[in-house]
């Protein structure tokens, strides 16, 4: 039987991220992919030219269609705009008792776009994270969830407690933001931290590859792997497809899906 995947996100008209990226990334690792489209972007690599959110309404009845004859193994939520949505979503994966729930907490875009409205953080904490099987922050994300400012590794721990308290069973605060030449993502399961270290690439083409990251665990989760396998190759993936990445358009190009089955990186505990 194939896995089925479902993502919970906006729309990228340019390809790069969002609803587009993840359902690209389900494909690639082999799942079948499903998607309820909470808002429309259009976008291309230079940013965010416009945001339309989907009425609550029509998002729950994209969510009850696939409940009703679909059934996910595992979702992904992205992109959610609102406080309103937030509540909604939350509700709805909590009454049809979804499990192998990933959350990207989805706040603002490259170019400085918000694509999650600043009062909603509250319900992010307070509805979702506690339904999260994993929450993948960036370091501005993790910082807004907690109310701490992380500049060192110590901080982005302190942070982890914090949302793992919250109730998520894993939090990986990906290094993306940070700086040198080696990256770290850090993943704490309530017990232990995880370092997962890679080189950082020199290029500017990184559009979406917080989604990417995060569909990928999504998709290895609906195959049944572990957690924490799901993460390590939702990282072979990323890096892959950043290492490969495709010049396209004039901006912050896109992450390709095709280059995971060439690479590898280790993650180091
Ligand atoms: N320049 C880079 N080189 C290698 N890996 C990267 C680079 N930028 C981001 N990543 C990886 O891509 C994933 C997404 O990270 P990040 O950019 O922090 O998230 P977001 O897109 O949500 O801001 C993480 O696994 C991170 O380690
Ligand atoms: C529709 C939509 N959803 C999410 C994002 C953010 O994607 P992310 O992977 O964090 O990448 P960047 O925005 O940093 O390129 C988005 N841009 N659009």
């Amino acid at each position: 039987m194939v896995g089925k995947a479902l993502t919970i996100a906006g729309s990228d008209s340019g390809g790069g991220a969002g609803i587009q990226a993840d359902l690209k990334t389900f494909q690639e690792l082999k799942v079948y992919g499903m998607s309820a489209i909470t808002a429309i972007t259009a976008q291309n690599t230079l940013g965010v030219q416009a945001v339309y959110p989907i009425p609550l309404d029509m998002v729950l009845k994209q969510l009850l269609s696939i409940e009703a004859d679909l059934k996910p193994d595992a979702l992904k939520t992205g992109m959610l705009f609102s406080s309103e949505l937030i509540e909604a979503v939350s509700g709805q994966i909590k009454s049809f008792q979804w499990g192998n729930v990933v959350v990207d907490p989805v706040m603002i875009a490259k170019g400085g776009s918000r694509l999650l409205q600043e009062d909603a953080v509250r319900s992010m904490r307070e509805s979702l994270i506690p339904l999260a099987t994993v929450i993948t922050p960036n370091i501005p994300e993790a910082e807004a969830l907690t109310e701490i400012p992380i500049r060192s590794m110590k901080d982005r721990q302190q942070a982890a407690r914090i949302l793992h308290k919250l109730g998520a069973d894993f939090v990986v605060i990906k290094g993306g933001h940070g700086n040198g030449n080696e990256l770290i993502d850090l993943i704490y399961d309530g017990d232990r931290f995880l370092e997962m270290k890679s080189f950082r690439i020199a290029t500017k083409n990184t559009h979406g590859t917080g989604c990417t990251f995060a569909a990928a665990i999504t998709a290895q989760l609906a195959k049944g792997e572990s957690v924490l396998d799901a993460i390590q190759i939702g990282k072979q993936y990323i890096h892959a497809a950043i290492e490969d990445s495709l010049q396209i358009g004039s901006g912050h190009g896109p992450t390709n899906h095709w280059a995971f089955q060439h690479r590898r990186v280790r993650a180091h505990s």
